[in-house]
Order: C-alpha cells, then sequence, then structure tokens
C-alpha cells in the first residue's frame, strides 16, 4: 500500500518556490499559505498569488486566514485564486457558510483540541465545512492561532466519529509522525514548525526527512479512510 495514496498532506506556510518543489516532488497534497501579518509565516499577497502560480495545479493550494473580513477573502480569492480557504479563527458555522457560498470554494475550519470536549465542537461544522483541521489551543503567551509546534493528546480522538473527515495538526515532526498516524487515524496531516530551521523558516533537509519518516509508515497505520 502506498502510503502517498491514502493520506493528504499539506505543508504550511512555504514562502519559498524551492520548499514549494520540494514538498510536491515528495508528495505534499496541499500548499498552504499563510495571510495572517502576526505570523512569521506571513506572505504578501502578491507574493503569494506568485507562489500559487508556480504550483500551477502540482497541488491544491491553500490560504490560511484568521477571522477575514468580506474585503479580504476577495483579494485573496480574486488575486491568488487558491483551491481552498482554511478557517483558523473564531469563524462560526453559519460564517464559514456563507464565506463557502460566496466564494465557490473547499473550507477546511481548524478547530482547537485540548481535551475530549473540544470535540463537541466539530458537529455543527458538519456538512459545511469540507474539511475539519484539529490543532493544538493556542499556548499561553502566543499570540498565533496556528504554527504554534505544539501537539495536543492524540489518544482523545478515539472518541471521534471514524466519518468525520479531520486532518490532524500540531507540533508533528519526522519523530512523532508516526505514533500520530498510529494513534489518531487521521485522513490527512499538516505540518509547519516540524520542517523548520526557525519559525518561518522552512527547511529543506527537514522536510526530506518528514516525507522519509511517512514513506516509512506501514499499512497497519493507514486506517484512517473515510
Ligand atoms: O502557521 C502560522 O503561523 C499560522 C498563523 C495563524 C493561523 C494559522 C497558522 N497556521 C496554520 C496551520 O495550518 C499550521 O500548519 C498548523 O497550525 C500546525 O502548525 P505546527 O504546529 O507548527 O505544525
Amino acid at each position: 500500500m502506498n502510503r502517498m495514496t491514502e493520506l493528504d498532506i499539506k505543508i504550511c506556510g512555504l514562502s519559498t518556490r524551492e520548499t514549494v518543489d520540494v514538498s510536491i516532488a515528495r508528495g505534499a497534497s496541499h500548499i498552504g499559505f499563510v495571510s495572517f501579518e502576526k505570523s512569521p509565516r506571513h506572505v504578501e499577497i502578491e507574493q503569494m498569488a506568485e507562489l500559487a502560480r508556480h504550483v500551477d495545479g502540482r497541488a491544491k493550494t491553500v490560504v490560511v486566514t484568521v477571522d477575514p473580513e468580506d474585503g479580504e477573502i476577495d483579494r485573496l480569492v480574486t488575486e491568488v485564486a487558491p483551491d481552498w480557504l482554511q478557517l483558523h479563527g473564531r469563524e462560526s458555522p453559519e460564517r464559514v457558510l456563507a464565506i463557502k457560498s460566496a466564494t465557490g470554494l473547499s473550507v477546511m475550519k481548524a478547530l482547537p483540541v485540548a481535551d475530549v470536549d473540544d470535540l463537541d465542537r466539530i458537529a455543527p461544522y458538519l456538512g459545511i465545512a469540507d474539511r475539519i483541521l484539529l490543532d493544538s489551543k493556542r499556548p499561553k503567551g502566543s499570540n498565533l492561532p496556528g504554527g504554534n509546534g505544539v501537539s495536543f493528546d492524540w489518544r482523545l480522538l478515539a472518541a471521534l466519529d471514524r466519518t468525520v473527515p479531520f486532518m490532524l495538526s500540531g507540533g508533528l515532526d519526522a519523530d512523532n509522525v508516526e505514533d500520530a498516524v498510529r494513534i489518531a487515524r487521521p485522513s490527512g496531516l499538516d505540518i509547519s514548525s516540524g520542517v523548520e530551521s526557525a519559525p518561518g523558516i522552512k527547511d529543506v533537509g527537514r522536510l526530506q526527512r518528514f516525507f522519509d519518516a511517512l514513506d516509512r509508515i506501514g499499512e497497519d497505520e493507514l486506517q484512517g479512510d473515510l
């Protein structure tokens, strides 16, 4: 069984052509760009548009945004033309539906998880968001809702209905990804800090190590199919 046909892999917070190319060559299905000024991964819209053009259909492009206003969404959609919008703020199900209807794009809704009760927040988004991204809660002192490089307890997801289309996120890296897949059984993985040499600086060596680790994952771990 080929890992790449079983798991979607999103590499998030890219800002160079080289790291986009390495990610795609190694099997990334989704390439994420962050539009959030406080983030070290923020890229301006013109650069994002150029990188999205560079992807050129080789993977799905994802623009990550936090509680965006309509004007920001209009600009992102018009100028970047991504395949997906990732909503990483406090967007309600109604807001997600409105954004999805207005843009016609696939929408991924990020939800923070720290304990089992947080999983109750998923249900209102089912049938609205095309995918749920389960990420860690922001640690104290961080001003970022994502990209914090911290994991949550994946065992919490044992309680999750297996039909929920979710990507697992938060603190993944080459050393823990096999455990993460075995325990959480997601249909996709999302990673940012774990393939960086410093906040916002994607590292080719770390990307290669991450994909090497994915390639070693065996058939038994790949049970997260929807
Ligand atoms: O990455 C950021 O800087 C970021 C900023 C604001 C909102 C979302 C952000 N990232 C979203 C992602 O999808 C990250 O890949 C996800 O949170 C996992 O990050 P990490 O724990 O660093 O792997």
